[in-house]
């Protein structure tokens, strides 16, 4: 099998590459005033957690890119903060971060019908304070809600790990999973309510990782963007493939090899270098028009490392893009893996066709109607 050009370019004339349909873009440049908090129709995720665990810092230095340090000047939320997230197909839902003092007969929260539009709950626990009513609350929330809906995805992250030694770390993980799994037991719940924890810290990549788990959890087709990966690495002869949405650094799907934090910062630091080398020499003919973003059908990077691995980075569609490892000795057949690339990039954007069609007939069989 061999790669020529002749190849790409008759799949970019049957299908436009890098020209996803326009409500798939993110739009950079919208100020928090104008975003649509009330999507009510995107899935949803639910951040609750005891005052002061890191719910408001999560969301800002994940969604917002506001940087650590500057969440010391946060201040405690008494209402509800409601948020979208609208990268790209994969990348897209409603946050709702509820305020530390939130109870469930709490009339100022519709929590019904937050809840059944839920599709995952993220609970944060802070690992530096006292955890055990951190617990009691786990489990108040958990069983009230599994009440509510029987489809929502369970997330306990152990936060501010930073703070904790490594013994420390893996002591109250097992404390926390053990004691969260024994209220279970206790009150009968333990084989219906699935609850995953992570060990986070909004101070390195751990809550980027953390969240890419949450959001893979949430996209229905995963299994066959993992499918797709695992190919690309077996016929190309890559070591690791993560496809990322590259305005948050979440990593929206990878082949099933286990993820090892530290490939996984590297591709990080990767997308880092690409996004400031473009801001610097690559805004297109207009630098200073607000509209032409620093990362475009044209972005591809290749990085040397000195122990003879090679960081490959390719375009997927707007603010997707492939990261690959692999070594350089595989690097050899470049045109074999650009080859199988364009197949890739075809593949993932039949499937944003997919459900894009799934949205279309589920909105035809309930068309939208006033409350
Ligand atoms: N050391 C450390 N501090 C953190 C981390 N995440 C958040 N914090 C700090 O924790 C404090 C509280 O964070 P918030 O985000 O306001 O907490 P919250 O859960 O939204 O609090 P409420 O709005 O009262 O419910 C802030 O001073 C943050 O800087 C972390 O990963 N490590």
């Amino acid at each position: 099998m061999s790669f020529n050009r002749v190849e790409e370019e008759s799949f970019s004339t049957t299908f436009d590459i890098g020209s996803l349909p326009k409500h798939y873009e993110f739009n950079e440049f919208i100020s928090d005033e104008d975003v649509e908090s009330d999507r009510d129709d995107l899935p949803r995720l639910v951040l609750m957690g005891l005052r002061g665990s890191g719910k408001t810092s999560i969301q800002k230095v994940v969604f917002q890119k506001m940087s650590p340090n500057e969440t010391l000047f946060i201040g405690s939320n008494n209402s509800m903060l409601k948020d979208v997230v609208n990268n790209s197909a994969f990348v897209n839902f409603q946050i709702c971060d509820f305020p530390g003092h939130f109870d469930f007969t709490d009339s100022e929260y519709d929590v019904q019908s937050i809840l059944q539009g839920c599709q995952s709950l993220v609970f944060v626990i802070d690992a530096q304070d006292a955890i055990a009513s951190a617990l009691n609350r786990l489990h108040s929330v958990v069983t009230k809600a599994y009440k509510i809906n029987k489809n929502i995805k369970f997330e306990v992250f152990i936060h501010k790990v930073d703070g904790l030694t490594e013994d420390t770390k893996m002591e109250t993980q097992r404390e926390i999973h053990q004691r969260a799994n024994d209220d279970l037991v206790d009150s009968g719940d333990e084989q219906k309510i699935y609850i995953s924890f992570h060990l986070t810290s909004i101070y390195d990549h751990s809550i980027f990782e953390a969240f890419s788990r949450v959001v893979q959890k949430m996209i229905p087709h995963y299994a066959t963007l993992e499918n797709f990966l695992n190919i690309i690495i077996q016929t190309s002869g890559i070591e690791k493939a993560f496809l990322y949405d590259v305005k948050t650094k979440i990593y929206v799907a990878t082949d099933s090899s286990p993820v090892d934090i530290q490939s996984y910062e590297l591709c990080c630091d990767m997308i880092d270098v690409v996004i400031d080398l473009s801001n610097i020499y690559g805004m297109g003919q207009n630098p200073g028009l607000m509209n032409d973003p620093a990362f475009d059908d044209q972005s591809s990077s290749l990085i040397k490392l000195n122990n003879g691995t090679i960081l490959y980075l390719r375009e997927v569609c707007s603010f997707l893009a492939l990261v690959c490892i692999l070594r350089e000795d595989n690097f050899e057949k470049q045109r074999i893996i650009d080859y199988n690339f364009v197949i890739l990039r075809k593949g993932i954007h039949k499937l944003f066709e997919l459900k894009d069609k799934e949205k279309e007939s589920i909105e035809s069989r309930n068309p939208p109607s006033f409350k």
